[in-house]
């Protein structure tokens, strides 16, 4: 027996330039998708109380703060629109007007910037009056074919308006497939889907609720026979499976740090392009330690991105992407 240690792993760790040497996992600007809020109306900005940094933006807004994060090196965006109260209805047609906020923001933003990549949510709860992700029937159920058809207009309606990536996040079954095939049909066979695949019930979404003002709409309901069950993992993957089978061209776990096993799963089950969400809960958390000085703020956000991708997702959807690219920037 040898007096010192066989081996020695802190080794590697003996100066910053050998750590980075094995390093295993790099976050870049690429792995950055920007979740955005619009509004109506003209020079509009609102902010979020439960999310602080984040603000809704008209259309004008919008363009300006997605220049701002083009010339920080973010070239993804997901939008969310923000429906009227007087726009929601049971059948949720507002979702696929063709002059609808998301249509025009999407519309607005090809033109001004033809080389990003514009995502837009297909599903119906911000333009629901009850907050569900679909059309319900006389007991409150979330009717599947029914919201289905409904779902593919709307992807259409975004095709249409130059969305590059429909995100369907609403969990109906069978949804991709006639998404997939609509598009081909009216002739978007270069527009892709990435299909929130494994979109848990989770109570980490409250701010996003806020900030598209849906929570007044869902009240005390929930969404846990559409949604999946945190408890599941196995049923992850055949959700993605399928998913993949129907057409989807990426997949994306939700929420992101408390899911990073299914993350991990997916990527060596099926080794796809994965995605993950970094979700309002967890921007709001983080944000309220560092308002507390609890937990440093720089370090934090960078240590929580990162271990997305040592998960091994491709890409994270983060309120955070904006100051993330900052940091990047500054190393
Ligand atoms: N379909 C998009 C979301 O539900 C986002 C949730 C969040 O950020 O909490
Ligand atoms: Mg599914």
């Amino acid at each position: 027996m040898s007096q010192f240690p066989l081996s020695r792993p802190r080794r590697l760790r003996y100066t910053s330039s050998i750590r980075r040497l094995v390093s295993e996992s790099v976050l870049t600007v690429n792995d950055l998708i920007y979740p955005m809020f619009v509004i109506e109306g003209i020079n509009q900005l609102e902010s979020i109380e439960s999310m602080p940094d984040v603000f809704r933006f008209s259309i004008d807004k919008l363009i300006d703060e997605v220049q701002e994060v083009i010339d920080l090196g973010v070239h993804v965006f997901a939008l969310f629109p923000v429906t009227p109260a007087d726009k929601k209805t049971l059948c949720a047609s507002e979702a696929f007007n063709p002059e609808g906020l998301a249509q025009r923001a999407v519309k607005a933003l090809k033109q001004k910037f033809p080389d990003i990549s514009v995502i837009t949510d297909v599903a119906l709860d911000p333009f629901t009056v009850h907050g569900q992700d679909g059309l319900i029937d006389e007991n409150g159920y979330v009717m599947n074919d029914e919201t289905t058809d409904v779902l593919v207009k709307q992807a259409l309606s975004h095709a249409e308006a130059g969305a590059d990536i429909v995100a369907p996040s609403d969990m109906m079954d069978g949804r991709i497939w006639a998404i997939r095939e609509a598009l081909e049909l009216e002739g978007f066979k270069n527009t892709s889907i990435m299909a929130y695949s494994a979109k848990y019930a989770s109570s980490y979404y409250g701010p996003f609720r806020d900030a598209v003002g849906s929570a007044g709409n869902i009240k005390g309901g929930n969404k846990k026979n559409y949604q999946m069950d945190p408890a599941n993992s196995d049923e992850a993957l055949r959700e993605i499976e399928l998913d993949i089978n129907e057409g989807a061209d990426m997949v994306m776990v939700k929420p992101g740090m408390p899911y990073l096993d299914i993350v991990q799963r997916c990527k060596e089950e099926f080794g796809v392009p994965t995605f993950a969400y970094q979700v309002s809960g967890e921007y709001a958390m983080h944000q309220a330690a560092f308002a507390n000085g609890w937990l440093n703020k720089d370090a934090v956000i960078m240590e929580s991105l990162l271990a997305f991708k040592r998960a091994g997702a491709d890409g994270i959807l983060t309120y955070f992407a904006k100051e993330a690219a900052r940091l990047l920037r500054a190393k």
